[in-house]
């Protein structure tokens, strides 16, 4: 539904985002990493209709973004300091976005206000960080709109709000499927929301997986044979990382673990563990794999 492809756009003279093709299935969470200055901003911001590109393609359900009213209003922005009209209040503010956004929903609003015990009446630009934060995700939320786009949207908040914007974000998504694109330093900031992972790197996005298909089919193995380990149990798998300690040859391999537990039972094993990787886990090795290192993200 928010397909990019090819885009590139230069910013002074550094590509900050360079031949990125990105499609978000509707209904789907996907998280955007990548250390400072790999161009996440940049790329969020073309995505809902601030930039234009300078090369590709920026689609959303069929049409252009920038520059298409229609479109934009099914898009909201939460940027990394969130933009409100100054010296308006919370109250001011939320008629602002109701004409705005055609979908917008005051029970949803007044529910969301009694919840986060937001003040209504005070100027937004008094409040401190965390809750213009709180604010702006109240009225992402009562916009209703198909596409939630946030950059860095944990910052300044604290753990026991995080978690509760996060069911917040998940509820919504259940309920009406909509779209969230959202960037992090941090994976295991987003690790329980997200549903398909991108890294980017110097202006590239260098990977994209989606998480489950990364957790259900890599696997940290232990394995120790009388003699040598017998080559045919490499066959159905493919390995991202050898270790020989002693007797004992530990691998992270990718393949179904069915099929890998089967061949290795068969040549009878002294010692044959199969343990399930963390995410984090899973990303450096992957990342050894293409090259690149990411311990920035995984911090
Ligand atoms: N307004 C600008 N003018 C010139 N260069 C810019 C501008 N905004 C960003 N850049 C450059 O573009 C590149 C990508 O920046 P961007 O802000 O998109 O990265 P980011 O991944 O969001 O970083 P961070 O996590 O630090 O916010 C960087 O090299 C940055 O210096």
């Amino acid at each position: 539904m928010m397909k990019m492809i090819q885009v590139r756009k230069k910013l002074e003279n550094t590509w900050a985002v360079d031949n990125v093709t990105i499609h978000v299935a509707k209904g789907s969470i996907y998280g955007l990493l990548g250390s400072n200055g790999a161009g996440k901003t940049t790329l969020l911001k073309i995505m809902s209709g601030i930039y234009l590109q300078d090369d590709g393609e920026v689609i959303f359900d069929g049409n252009q973004v920038f520059e298409n009213p229609s479109n934009k209003r099914r898009i909201f922005f939460i940027q990394d300091s969130p933009y409100f009209i100054p010296q308006y209040t919370v109250k001011q503010m939320a008629n602002f976005y109701s004409q705005i956004y055609s979908r917008w929903d005051w029970e949803c609003y007044e529910a969301l206000i009694a919840s986060f015990e937001m003040n209504t009446n005070k100027k937004i630009h008094r409040f401190s960080k965390g809750i213009q934060r709180q604010a702006a995700f109240i009225f992402a939320l009562s916009a209703k709109p198909d596409v939630l786009i946030l950059d860095e949207p944990m910052d300044g908040l604290d753990p026991v709000l995080r978690k509760k914007i996060k069911s917040l974000i998940i509820d919504e998504v259940a309920a009406r499927e909509m779209t969230v694109i959202i960037s992090s330093h941090n994976l295991r900031e987003v690790e329980d929301l997200c549903d398909t992972i991108g890294i980017m790197h110097k202006g590239k996005l260098i990977l994209e997986k989606d998480i489950d298909d990364l957790k259900s089919d890599t696997h940290k193995i232990q394995i120790a044979f009388k003699g040598p380990v017998p080559p045919v149990i490499y066959q159905n798998m493919k390995v991202l990382h050898k270790e020989k300690r002693g007797s004992i040859v530990l691998l992270i391999a990718k393949g179904d673990e069915e099929e890998i537990s089967s061949v290795i039972q068969s040549y009878q094993p002294i010692i044959f563990d199969l343990l399930h990787l963390t995410l984090e886990e899973i990303f450096i090795y992957e990342m050894e794999d293409v090259g690149y290192a990411v311990k920035n993200i995984l911090n």
